[in-house]
């Protein structure tokens, strides 16, 4: 057996290797047949009328025949063109070559279709061309004898216009079924029409017909493969395709895919298909997924029919709905705000309650107005024109004596200087001109001149020369300014002109501290009199609060009247103002506890800055319950920090220190001035967080270099005459004066309204001394109502001095002595910042035991 078959499959190759000698033979003998039938089919044409006498004369070598093959030639053109069916026999011959090639294995041409279409012009053609011709003169040759004896015979049955009928509609038909003409996709084709660019029809024709030869293409496997397919079943995949073809993105796909698809999957090794015809029942099966189609990108799925999609027609012949009627639509499902909680409770509220107003407490005060402020007179800059003209020669004349040219000079009038600026001559040195500062203040025989070279940003040296009248600036004319009026600066601080003679402003909340220098008697304490003043100008007392320390004790007495509206103070001292230097430690330790909790604060409410916490706050979205509060600014204004520096040193510096690299954000902010800017009094941690300051005329260079870290000031003329430097460049402004009447009148004006029941109350600082007293806690000497207190506090397990003040109705000072002895006593746990303290005892039937014990 196992040598039989093996011998069997040695013969394969041999009997095949016959079969396509044969199939060669065989194939070019058609083809070679073809040939010499069109030929002589020509050449019958070209002769017939000479050569049809000879018909039938083939071994009469007397006669001649002048077709190309001669009698043989005549023979075949006569019988086939002129006795059947003329012209059509071109169509024979032709069959004969397809017929070849598909002996010859080329598929080069569909067969089945081939032969269908030329069966249908064998019968068409004749009977047309007999109609046209009617067998007159040479016509006759065109129709053949057999097509116009057919047209003859449909002519008498049907009449003449019965034949044309009959010829048009036949040839109508043709071309409707081949060409799939049927009104459905004449329509889509005409959507398309209107909904693609012209290219793009263009494109599609050259589908069509790919899509034509495809389908043929399958019809013709089915048929050669025998399968129990018909014509109309093989449609179905046709009519997905004009479906689909309606969506025009997915049109390019799917005119090429659904055939190109069913090759794909049912001959995945197209040779073996075309040889073996086992493949076959693998066509079947895959032929019925090929409605589904897979190359559909997502995003072109909103238009395509269902039909498009399925995949579960089990054959050709389950044919799908009709897609044009089914709509597919796609939603894409809308995105669902999720809405926070909170931010919905804090809606509520505020739809409820409104937003929350800070100034809701003092609602009836009133800004001060302006009237309050003196009216020093004209301010107009009078132009003294000699003195210009003076000053000028001199200046030009020192230069040209020290053999510096000037190309250019020109004069700007402020209330305190005028500003020579002068362009030097090309190739002098700036440093030459700098060198010469001295020698032009005594020529000019004038104090206060100085140098600037070069101008930044102007390319220029300027000469800063007093005037010989200087004009004053008032309070007034600066706060009356539409600059200061109009600004949007949350802490605005303005402290005079420039000698440019405009308004100059400084947002504090910006700077973020000042430092302050001016030896006595030169308006530093003017100056800060119009810090306070601007500021008491703009902010409500809810927004502003200041800690004023004065060791000098008479320099910022005059706000004590304020104290209800805008001053904060240590919970146990009496007086708001500070003067004595123990009291200053622990209020700036106070400070910073303050600090800490407004750190803490914006923590939990995630906040960067004062500004936005406040903001959180007003709109209701931070719950008072949880120690939440409208945070006021607080400026802490240090009158003669020398003074502090000498008697308290480090305990003094190092909070101030602390509150300078740390508070700006949580909204506190420090104006620190001093009489000697010694570096022992400025130190480096300090000036290195104090990036704004303020000079007035300083005794020495040293002073304006510990300062400025530059020289100028000692050059000042006094009087409010000052240098401000923000951090990169240093401004000469002249300060505006106001004096001590007009800051009582304001100070008077707020004393006299409606304030606060107190000062605000910075939290309490208890000092390491003080700690150690609160350990040693005495039965005897407990408040009155330090048991009420215990009971409140471990029924509600909140330890907290607040809740005291509010449910005991007390002041700061004696909550916080309360809290002190319940902390004494082990009823509460330590000072937890800006947390409450820990409850010890949990419920109050311990307590009560407990408070019985302290009693005996
Ligand atoms: N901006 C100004 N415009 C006009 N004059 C001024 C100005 N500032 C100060 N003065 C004048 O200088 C005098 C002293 O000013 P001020 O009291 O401010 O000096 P000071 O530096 O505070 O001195 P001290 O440190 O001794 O208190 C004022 O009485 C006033 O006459």
């Amino acid at each position: 057996m196992e040598k039989k078959s093996q011998k069997n499959r040695a013969a394969m190759p041999e009997t095949s290797k016959i079969l396509s000698k044969q199939r060669i033979f065989f194939g070019l003998t058609l083809i070679v047949f073809a040939g010499v039938l069109t030929l002589s089919f020509i050449s019958y044409l070209m002769n017939w009328k000479a050569d049809q006498s000879q018909a039938g004369t083939f071994l009469d070598k007397t006669i001649k025949s002048s077709n190309i093959f001669g009698k043989l030639g005549d023979w075949l053109g006569n019988i086939f063109i002129f006795e059947s069916i003329g012209v059509a026999s071109f169509i024979i011959a032709f069959l004969f070559v397809v017929l070849g090639t598909m002996i010859l294995k080329k598929k080069i041409f569909k067969p089945w279709m081939t032969f269908g279409h030329s069966l249908f012009f064998i019968c068409w053609l004749p009977i047309l061309l007999g109609a046209i011709t009617r067998g007159n003169g040479n016509g006759g040759v065109l129709s053949g004898v057999y097509g116009y004896q057919i047209m003859d015979s449909l002519s008498a049955i049907i009449g003449n216009a019965g034949l044309w009928v009959v010829l048009l509609v036949s040839i109508a038909l043709y071309f409707i079924l081949e060409f799939n003409l049927r009104p459905s996709s004449i329509k889509a084709k005409l959507n398309m029409i209107n909904e693609n660019t012209i290219g793009k029809v263009k494109s599609m024709m050259p589908n069509s017909d790919q899509e034509f030869d495809a389908d043929e293409e399958l019809e013709e496997e089915l048929h050669e493969e025998e399968q129990n397919i018909t014509v109309n079943e093989v449609s179905s995949p046709k009519k997905s395709a004009e479906v689909v073809k309606k969506n025009t993105i997915i049109q390019e796909a799917q005119e090429t895919q659904p055939i190109a698809e069913v090759e794909k999957i049912v001959t995945p090794n197209q040779t073996s298909f075309d040889d073996n015809k086992e493949s076959a029942p693998t066509l079947n099966l895959n032929i019925s997924t090929t409605p589904s189609i897979p190359t559909i990108k997502p995003e072109d799925a909103f238009d395509a029919p269902v039909s498009s999609f399925s995949t579960s027609s089990s054959s050709f012949s389950s044919s799908p709905a009709e897609p044009d009627e089914i709509k597919f639509k796609v939603e894409v499902a809308p995105v669902i705000d999720i809405v926070d909680e909170a931010d919905k409770q804090s809606q509520d509220l505020v739809d409820k309650h409104g937003l929350y107003d800070h100034r809701l407490d003092l609602a009836k005060f009133q800004m001060p107005p302006i009237d309050l402020l003196k009216e020093y007179g004209n301010e107009e800059i009078s132009i003294n024109k000699e003195e210009l003209e003076e000053n000028k020669n001199k200046i030009v004349g020192l230069l040209k004596t020290f053999n510096v040219g000037i190309a250019e000079i020109k004069a700007t009038i402020g209330p305190t200087v005028t500003l020579y600026e002068i362009v030097p001559e090309a190739g002098i040195r700036v440093a030459s001109i700098k060198k010469l500062q001295d020698d032009i203040a005594l020529n000019l025989s004038a104090l206060g001149i100085r140098i600037i070279a070069p101008m930044p940003g102007k390319g220029t040296i300027g000469i800063e020369v007093p005037r010989k009248n200087p004009t004053m600036v008032s309070m007034r004319s600066v706060i009356a300014s539409q600059k200061f009026q109009n600004t949007d600066m949350d802490l605005p601080v303005v402290f005079g002109k420039t000698i440019s003679n405009e308004v100059f402003m400084a947002d504090l909340s910006k700077m973020p501290h000042l430092l302050m220098a001016g030896a006595t008697g030169q308006g530093k304490s003017v100056g800060i009199n119009a810090i306070l003043t601007s500021l008491l100008y703009k902010k409500h007392p809810s927004e502003l609060k200041f800690v004023m320390v004065d060791p000098k004790k008479v320099e910022l007495s005059l706000y004590s009247k304020i104290e209800r509206h805008y001053l904060a103070k240590l919970p146990d001292s009496d007086d708001a103002i500070i003067t004595d230097t123990n009291k200053v430690i622990n209020t700036l330790n106070s400070l910073c506890v303050e600090m800490d909790q407004r750190y803490d604060l914006l923590k939990n409410a995630f906040c960067k800055n004062l500004k936005e916490y406040n903001k959180k706050f007003t709109e209701r979205k931070l719950n008072p319950e949880n120690g939440h509060r409208y945070l006021p600014y607080i400026v802490l204004v240090v009158d003669e920090f020398a003074d502090l520096i000498m008697t308290a040193g480090k305990e003094v510096e190092l909070p101030i220190a602390r509150l300078a690299q740390l508070a700006r954000a949580v909204g506190i902010h420090l104006i620190v001035a001093t009489q000697r800017p010694s570096v022992n009094v400025i130190t480096g941690m300090i000036k290195a967080n104090f990036p704004a300051r303020a000079a007035f005329r300083v005794i020495s260079s040293v002073d304006s270099r510990t300062i400025l870290d530059s020289t100028g000031a000692d050059q000042l003329i006094g009087k409010g005459d000052m240098l401000y430097f923000n951090g990169n460049e240093i401004l000469r402004l002249q300060c505006a004066f106001v004096d001590t009447p007009e800051v009582e009148r304001l100070a008077e004006f707020i004393g006299e309204q409606k304030g606060y029941a107190s000062a605000f109350l910075l939290p309490e600082y208890v000092s390491d001394e003080a700690t150690s007293t609160v350990g040693t806690f005495d039965p005897n000497e407990k408040d009155a109502l330090f048991e009420d207190a215990a009971r409140i506090i471990v029924s509600t397990q909140q330890g907290s001095t607040s809740m005291l003040q509010r449910q005991l109705k007390l002041g700061y000072n004696r909550a916080g002595r309360i809290m002190d002895q319940l902390e004494a006593s082990g009823i509460v746990g330590g000072f937890n910042g800006a947390k409450a303290r820990e409850v010890l005892i949990s419920d109050l039937y311990s307590l009560e035991q407990f408070l019985e014990d302290l009693r005996n």
